[in-house]
């Protein structure tokens, strides 16, 4: 049989390719080539090994004819396409943990930094200049630290921070009260962290709730003087508003390692002499590098000699015998969680998995991790089905799955309930044949629908019309509609629709569905 062949596509620490090729896998390290280049060569491999800067698109990924498995060397993976991934049956796989301490230190580092002027002093004294008398520093003893995101990377800061003394506040959804005791931080709204912080450091994956988080609107209502710091994700802050918050002292100072656009050759931000950045360098330390290098690895080699499978992002563990079984519940687990999560807000306290039916014969665990990944892939791009039910636990939702022998009204059921700080939710979904998975309720509602793809969920009041006004407004706004589902609670009571898409829908789409007579909510979804 012929060896595995991986390309390391980013530059990586050399145990990369040496691990691979102890594995049993061929591997050739060819770094920086256009997409063009890439598209050309994708075809010759099994397995692929990258950093940030290479980007996995679709394009990639049709020229991809062998490929069997991604291996991101690092945390975030927004560079790889994911569902089309999935779709072609190609393994995405990350590193959760191997560069979060060095990046904590980046981010400790960019608040020295900060509270010092030191990459602006060091570069005037090297000119020559001694200006002793222009860098009046701050203390950070006694300060507060406002954490946009506790989670891996977060928590480390917070850890780091209280050892310097500050005080640390930190606006999480998913961070539980107990969690935020056991890490000594306070958890707070966004508006209090935002009102209360003297320093704010961004600690979250990039997903359609945290575009934006530091937007114009939110800089307004910092403290005056704040100094922000981001080593997570470009697009987390309004670049343009942070230059201009800058310039008029709202903020004190800002240091970026990431940004909107990267590589980043030209910002609003460059050249003010309160702005310090790095070129993406938060995961850039010896230790780190060959932590990920070696783990990412071993984790492909693994999966393309042995068939293991560890930290996948679109894969759960599972056995051969067991897998044809449960690979249509882990789709329909999947979307019911990932359904619940984009659609119940607040806190979420609790979550009970019912297996009704045929389900109940089936294997608890995987369907849990399948629920947890599809509902917590809205709060962090690390989490997978294998680490979902313990950061789930972590953070202290309480989880329950439980059987039901007897049939209800279908032969095999799903149901998935979140408790929030405005009640309990819930949605349901069965198997049509053997292996189709259908939604049949939301929030108490029948309804029968496939999730998949780009897909609105509205709820009106039923009365005669609502239907056209909804499929003009698409259609005058070019949106194709390919499935048109309804339900409702009783005639002329609360309806829902839900409607598959054939492309995202933009926000102003959104807001005019808003505001069409008697609808009460619009919220576009993704699967
Ligand atoms: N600069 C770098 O080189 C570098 C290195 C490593 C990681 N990162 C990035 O750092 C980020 C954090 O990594 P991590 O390992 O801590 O991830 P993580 O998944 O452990 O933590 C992310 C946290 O963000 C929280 N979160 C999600 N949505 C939120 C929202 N709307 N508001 C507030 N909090 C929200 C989650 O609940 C979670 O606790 C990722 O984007 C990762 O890609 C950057
Ligand atoms: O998400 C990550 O792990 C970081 O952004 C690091 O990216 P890099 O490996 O390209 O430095």
């Amino acid at each position: 049989m012929s060896k595995p062949k991986v390309l390391i596509s980013d530059k990586m620490d050399p145990n990369a390719a040496r691990i691979f090729e102890e594995r049993g896998c061929d591997v050739d390290v060819i770094t920086g080539e256009t997409p063009e280049e890439l598209k050309a060569r994708i075809g010759e491999y099994d397995g692929l090994a990258i950093r940030s800067s290479t980007k996995v698109t679709p394009e990639i990924l049709d020229a991809a004819t062998n490929l069997k498995v991604i291996g991101r060397a690092g945390i975030g993976v927004d560079n790889v396409d994911i569902p089309y991934a999935s779709g072609k049956g190609v393994v995405v796989m990350n590193t959760p943990f191997g560069n979060s301490i060095t990046t904590a230190e980046h981010a400790i580092a960019m608040i020295m930094a900060l509270a010092r002027q030191i990459p602006q002093a060091d570069r005037r004294t090297q000119a020559g200049e001694w200006p002793k008398n222009d860098f009046m520093g701050v203390e950070v003893t006694g300060k507060t630290l406002g954490l946009i995101g506790a989670g891996n990377i977060g928590s480390i800061v917070a850890a780091r921070a209280q050892g310097l003394k500050m005080k640390v506040i930190a606006f999480d959804p998913f961070l539980t009260e107990d969690r935020a005791l056991e890490i000594g931080v306070e958890k707070v709204d966004l508006d209090t962290l935002l009102a209360r912080a003297d320093f704010i450091t961004l600690h979250t994956p990039l997903t359609e709730e945290t575009r934006n988080i530091l937007s114009r609107e939110n800089l307004a209502k910092t403290k005056k003087g704040v100094r922000i710091v981001n080593c997570a994700r470009g697009g987390l802050i309004d670049e343009a508003a942070l230059a201009d918050a800058l310039d008029s002292g709202q903020v004190a100072g800002a240091a970026l390692d990431v940004f909107q656009t990267e590589p980043a050759k030209d910002s609003p931000l460059f050249g003010k002499p309160n702005f310090i950045c790095t070129p993406h360098l938060g995961a850039s330390t010896t230790e780190a590098q060959v932590n990920v290098a070696l783990q990412v690895a071993e984790q492909l080699a693994d999966y393309l000699v042995n068939g293991g499978v560890t930290n996948a992002l679109n894969m759960p563990s599972l056995s051969a015998e067991e897998a044809p079984k449960l690979r249509p519940y882990m789709k329909l687990a999947e979307n019911l969680g990932s359904l619940v999560g984009q659609l119940a807000h607040g806190n979420l306290t609790k979550i009970n998995i019912e297996r009704e039916g045929a389900a109940a014969e089936l294997s608890g665990k995987p369907i849990e991790g399948a629920v947890l990944a599809g509902l917590m892939r809205q709060y962090s791009d690390t989490v997978n089905m294998v680490n979902a039910p313990f950061l789930a636990k972590e953070r202290g939702l309480d989880i329950r799955s439980i059987r039901h022998e007897k049939e209800g009204a279908y032969n095999t059921l799903l149901r998935v309930t979140v408790g929030t700080d405005s009640g309990d939710r819930s949605v349901a979904g069965t198997l049509f044949g053997a292996d189709a998975p259908r939604l049949v309720e939301i929030f108490g509602v029948r309804i029968e629908a496939e999730l998949d793809g780009h897909m609105l969920y509205i709820v009106n009041e039923d009365a005669p019309g609502f239907i056209g006004r909804i499929g003009s407004l698409l259609g005058e706004n070019g949106i194709n509609i390919g499935t048109f589902n309804l339900g409702r609670r009783a005639a002329g009571g609360e309806a829902v629709l839900l409607l598959s898409v054939d492309q995202p829908i933009p926000d102003e789409v959104v807001k005019k569905a808003c505001a069409l007579e008697g609808v009460k909510t619009v919220m576009p979804l993704a699967f």
